[in-house]
């Protein structure tokens, strides 16, 4: 039986982030993807022009719209914009024992547009952190959550302890942010271990919703039934083959290829 994965967060009219990068993620990973769209972003590669808030009664209807016919396998959470989104999402997975719970805590757009509104960090601390299966903060918002700067590898594992007690079974830091490295080092803590994910660094400035994609990716592989790690495995992977192989489109940012990685999974078949 197919699999379903949903998705809550913000449309990105540009179609590189957000909701879109979801669903052409979920599609490509053979798991049927279903969307609530909290926030709608006139967006393009050079930014974010405009965000229109969905009523709160909006959000709520399309929740329980899905969860009363078509309950999902695995969801994730992007861009939630304000505390009382963040509050009827909460209370949606634990009203409905949602499993596969992916948090990604979007808060700033790559052009600086603001994503996630000052007050609703604590109701994302206090209230979704716990219901996280795993939780995906690049460095910046880690930093955040947690009020700890990071430098350090070293700083990056005590921000994910921290994270981990703050009640996410898994965290994961990634290292997208990392300027300083010519390897991309992705770090993930399971609550006893610590498991690193690396990658060569693409230069390319065509990385438009790799946050979004990245935790797609993983929440599709847990629809099916992957472990974290084996999730996060093909997650990587994924983007990787989505940023090497970019469309160059847009005259900004531009978004990353999600046809990449099943295309040369087919050439690997063929050869
Ligand atoms: N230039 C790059 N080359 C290779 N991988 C990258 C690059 N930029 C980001 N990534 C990867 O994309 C994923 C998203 O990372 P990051 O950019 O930190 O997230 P966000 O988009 O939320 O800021 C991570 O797996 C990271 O390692
Ligand atoms: C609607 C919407 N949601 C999330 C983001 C942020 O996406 P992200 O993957 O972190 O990529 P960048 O914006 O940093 O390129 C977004 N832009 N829009």
């Amino acid at each position: 039986m197919v699999k379903k994965a949903l998705t809550i967060a913000g449309s990105d009219s540009g179609g590189g982030a957000g909701i879109q990068a979801d669903l052409k993620t979920f599609q490509e990973l053979d798991v049927y993807g279903m969307s609530v769209i909290t926030a709608v972003t006139a967006q393009n590669t050079t930014g974010v022009q405009g965000v229109y808030k969905v009523p709160l009664e909006g959000i709520q209807e399309q929740l329980q719209s899905i969860a009363e016919d078509l309950r999902p396998d695995a969801i994730k959470t992007g861009m939630l914009f304000n505390s009382d989104t963040i509050d009827a999402v909460s209370r949606f997975i634990e009203f409905y024992e949602m499993k596969h719970v992916v948090v990604d805590p979007v808060m700033i757009a790559k052009g600086g547009a603001s994503l996630l509104q000052n007050e609703a960090v604590k109701a994302l601390k206090e209230k979704l952190l716990p219901l996280a299966t795993i939780v995906t903060p690049n460095i910046p918002e880690a930093e955040v959550l947690t009020g700890i700067k990071i430098v350090t590898m070293d700083d990056r594992k005590q921000v994910a302890k921290l994270l981990h007690i703050m009640g996410a079974k898994t965290v994961m830091i990634k290292g997208g942010h990392d300027q300083g490295r010519e390897e991309m080092i992705d770090l993930l803590y399971d609550g006893q271990q610590f498991h690193t994910f690396s990658s060569n660094r693409i230069p390319t400035k065509n990385t438009h919703g790799t946050g979004c994609t990245f935790s797609a990716a993983i929440t599709a592989q847990l629809a099916k039934g992957s472990s974290v790690v084996q999730a996060v495995k093909v997650a990587k992977d994924f983007i990787q083959a989505a940023i090497e192989e970019d469309l160059h489109i847009g005259s900004g940012h531009g978004p990353t290829n999600h046809w990449a990685y099943k295309r040369n999974k087919v050439k690997i078949a063929i050869k």
